[in-house]
């Protein structure tokens, strides 16, 4: 639907916490405000933003400020017709039963995150507009259509049974014909349907789910399809619905790809063939769809694992008499009925159905070994198969991936992996698996995450109802967990009432948070046993990740399930990310500190190295050294916790030089091997540039690595106070003399950033990520990034942008000039191993380039 969302909020916190519950949910447009006059200025504005489904306002206020507030927001374009969720600050003082009129619904700020999106969706299906009316059935109950209605891809017509006049369209319907509900609501049915060589009076009548060539008005005349009527009840009376299907590639490409996206996004578990093969039988408009699956030993036939046919049923025919599917098991795909009459003259199957299109595809695994085999036609024909024939291969990818999920999964029951109750890899197996992962994870630089998932007071649920209430409530809980991630993931039963998740190829720390706030979400539905007894079980989750936490099976599990327990102390039902966090580092203060002094002599401290892109060519230029400490039991340490302990100790001096001596030789060997002259950015903290031997330490450094002093740049955080750090300017005006760059990072988090920018020898500043990750989200930290670059140019220094984490990030910092980029968006930082891979594949893909003829 193409309209927005607008937040109005003047807190920064509570502003982003309603976009990202929004964002989470999937709106695509959502504007915010700082309070009225910003909206009104976004409203009223040029161009102007596309016409609002939902207002929400922060009220922080008393009653009288909440009730002039939205006053003021219903007088702005848009503003009176569109609904208004109040969400109260916890500083408000104002009751719900004193909220202005005309409010849709309110909620406390505490719930953004939980209700925002389930508040919105439940007044939306409760509105008492006259649209909403109309959806309801006798007895007021919404009718299940109305989803399918309002969100489906096909365009629905709803008349008056007697009168046969236009209730209703659907926004579908709308869409397509470019012509708004109100030029259809009223009209007769006669005037904007015409049926081919049958009166529109008898198709009504019969009104029996019969498909007949239609022709539909549109701004354009008409479009040509298909038709089919239904009896409903509808808003009390008796109704008609029409199904039109038009004949137009376009049409049918936007149905297409919606049906692809949403066979990909269903269920990963036991139903996911079912609810997949479901979905293209009825989207398609399928008479037959089957899946095979082929032995994998080569003994007997294949197996049928789905078939949906839409007729009274035949005799079907032994899979060894369907020369058809043993074409497509031998890895033969089949596009048209042509074909397969050609290639299988004499398939009883296809002599018994009497199909006009048929397809047959195999279903191949990631080696391109046949699995198995997907037939599937339609006695009218597929119509335009430049449309169709994607769609099936996609299903056919689709059903291959839970094909090789579920063999996956017997290969494990087989061998006495799997635990018997779920169906879920046991403790071993998951071990194994873990230990594949993340060898393949050193292989390709993957980064995932493990997940530790223990449910809250289970004991109690045995005690009080039983072990067969307890297993039932397993296998629930199983069911919910395998719903909630990707085929890719794996779940496992890791020991009585504990589960075990990894989460794999993770772009963004972000969305491995996502999936376990959905997971805290879906286990708070309640649950009901056989006998109808309402349960809920929650669940306590923690979280690490590799090769952030550990790089080895063992300690990403116990930091995942310290995570777990810091969850359960949080009062249970929630999540928590490993760290070691500061509050322990001050705790065990001395210990670290004692234990870091040893830590480089340990081999203990790794380089990673982040990517830094050109903005338009998104070419790698250069790369930022980050140190890490392998702590051999609390597994890795973040810099921002051990940097101020050395720093505090002096050890940053001694680390300091380690990190930049072997980031430099790194550099200068990838220079050699790829001819790629990649400016290296190392990180100096205040310790270090207070050292009068600063300049000597980097000059021996730099001559013993052989690195171009050019391409080594000395990142200096704003945060360091110019006037209480001796010998700074000093020492970097000389590392600038000898040729070294110089950049201001954490650009804009200091109260000095222009001293900064006037006493230092900068050549290019850093904009801190605090920033660019409110692009999108608050205009002011917008304003700021692009006020950064601007006056950065003007100073003819370069700009580079760290944190980019999102699509939008980018284009708004390519949009004002901004150089270069830094984040997730490309890269995480990398262990060196990784980042060869990487610098080994662009030459590859660059080489390719070259190779190919013009
Ligand atoms: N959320 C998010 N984060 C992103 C994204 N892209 C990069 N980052 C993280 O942002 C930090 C950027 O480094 P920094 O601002 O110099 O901040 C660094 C730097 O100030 C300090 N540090 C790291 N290595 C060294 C070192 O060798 N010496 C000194 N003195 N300080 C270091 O520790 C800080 C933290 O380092 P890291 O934990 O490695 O965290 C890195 C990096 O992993 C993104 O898209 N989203």
């Amino acid at each position: 639907m193409n309209s927005g969302i607008l937040v109005i909020a003047a807190q920064r916190e509570l502003r982003r916490s309603l976009f990202d519950a929004l964002d989470q949910a999937g709106y695509p447009q959502i504007y915010s405000a700082r309070d009225v006059a910003h909206a009104a200025i976004l409203l009223e504005g040029r161009p102007p933003i596309p016409p609002l489904q939902l207002m929400v306002m922060v009220l922080s206020g008393d009653e009288q400020r909440a009730r002039s507030s939205c006053e003021q927001l219903r007088r702005l374009p848009g503003g009176a017709d569109t609904p208004l969720i109040a969400v109260l600050a916890e500083e408000a003082s104002i009751s719900s039963a004193d909220l202005p009129a005309g409010i849709a619904d309110w909620l406390s700020a505490a719930r953004i995150d939980n209700e925002l999106v389930a508040r919105w969706r439940r007044s939306q299906s409760s509105d008492s507009g006259p649209r909403q009316t109309a959806a309801k059935g006798a007895g007021g109950a919404p009718e299940d259509y109305r989803y399918v209605f309002e969100e489906g891809d096909s365009e629905w017509l709803i008349a008056d049974a007697q009168t046969h006049h236009l209730l209703e369209v659907s926004p579908t319907l709308a869409r397509h014909s470019r012509l708004h509900a109100s030029q259809w609501e009223g009209q007769p049915l006669t005037g904007v349907l015409r049926f081919e060589g049958i009166p529109i009076a008898q198709v009504l009548a019969e009104a029996d789910r019969s498909w007949y060539p239609c022709q539909r008005k549109s701004s354009q005349g008409a479009d040509t399809g298909q038709a089919s009527v239904r009896r409903i009840r509808h808003a009390g009376r008796d109704a008609l619905a029409l199904m039109f299907r038009s004949d137009r590639a376009d049409l049918r490409a936007e149905a297409a790809l919606s049906l692809l996206s949403r066979m990909f996004a269903s269920t990963s578990g036991v139903d996911a063939q079912v609810a997949a093969g479901r979905l293209l039988f009825d989207e398609l408009g399928l008479d037959y769809l089957a899946v095979w699956s082929a032995r994998q030993d080569g003994a007997d036939g294949p197996i049928q694992t789905l078939q949906l046919w839409n007729g009274d049923d035949p005799v079907w025919p032994p899979a060894q008499l369907q020369s058809s599917l043993q074409l497509v098991l031998g890895g033969k795909p089949i596009l048209y009925r042509s074909d397969a009459k050609r290639l299988a003259p004499v398939d009883p199957l296809l002599q018994h159905l009497d199909l006009a299109g048929f397809a047959g595809l195999p279903l191949y695994d990631e080696r391109h070994t046949v699995l198995g085999a997907m037939l599937a036609g339609s006695r009218k024909g597929f119509g335009e198969m430049g449309i169709i024939e994607p769609v099936l291969r996609c299903a056919a990818a689709r059903f291959a991936q839970v094909l090789e999920l579920g063999r996956t999964r017997e290969q494990g029951r087989a061998e006495g992996l799997v635990d018997a109750l779920t169906g879920l890899p046991n403790r071993l197996l998951f071990n194994d698996r873990l230990e594949t992962i993340i060898r393949e994870a050193i292989r390709n630089g993957e980064c995932f995450a493990v997940l530790f998932v223990d449910l809250d007071r289970f004991k109690a649920v045995n005690d009080t109802y039983g072990h067969a209430a307890g297993d039932q409530v397993l296998r629930t809980v199983t069911e919910r967990l395998c719903g909630s991630i990707r085929a890719s993931d794996t779940v496992a039963r890791y020991a009585g009432d504990e589960f075990t998740i990894v989460l794999r190829h993770i772009v963004k720390n972000d969305d491995v948070l996502r999936v376990a706030e959905k997971i805290v979400q879906v286990m708070e539905t309640p649950l009901y046993l056989e006998d109808g007894t309402e349960l809920q079980v929650t669940a306590s989750m923690g979280l690490s990740f590799f090769p952030d936490d550990a790089g080895d099976a063992q300690t990403l599990l116990k930091h995942a399930d310290e995570a777990m327990y810091a969850a359960k102390h949080l009062g249970r039902n929630n999540f928590q990310i490993y760290e070691v966090s500061p509050e322990y580092a001050q705790e065990h203060g001395m210990a670290l500190k004692s234990r870091l002094r040893h830590a480089e002599g340990n081999g203990e401290l790794r380089v990673v190295y982040q990517p830094q892109v050109n903005t338009e060519t998104e070419d790698i230029v250069g790369m930022e050294a980050l140190v890490r400490w392998e702590h051999p039991e609390l597994g890795m340490i973040s810099p921002a916790v051990f940097i101020p302990l050395a720093e505090e100790t002096g050890l940053i001096v001694s680390i300091g030089e380690w990190v930049m001596r072997t980031a430099c030789r790194q550099a200068k060997e990838w220079e050699q091997r790829y001819g790629l002259r990649l400016r290296l950015g190392v990180n100096l903290s205040a310790v270090q540039l207070m050292e009068p031997q600063l300049l000597d330490t980097v000059a021996k450094v730099l001559r013993e690595t052989g690195l171009d002093p050019t391409l080594l740049e000395m990142e200096v955080t704003e945060s360091i106070s110019i006037k209480a750090a001796p010998n700074l300017v000093e020492n970097l005006h000389a590392m600038h003399k000898l040729g070294c760059h110089i950049a201001i990072d954490d650009f804009g988090t200091g109260a000095a950033s222009l001293d900064y920018l006037r006493r230092l020898p900068a050549d290019r500043i850093k904009i801190d990520q605090s920033f660019v990750r409110n692009i999108g989200v608050d205009p002011d930290d917008e304003a700021i990034v692009r006020a950064t670059i601007e006056m950065a140019h003007r100073l003819k220094r370069a700009v580079v942008a760290e944190g980019v984490e999102i699509e939008q990030h980018m284009e708004f910092l390519r949009t004002h000039g901004c150089d270069e980029l830094q984040g997730y968006l490309f890269c995480r930082p990398l262990q060196p191993i990784s980042f060869d891979k990487l610098l080994a594949e662009r030459q590859r893909l660059l080489e390719g380039r070259v190779a190919e003829p013009a």
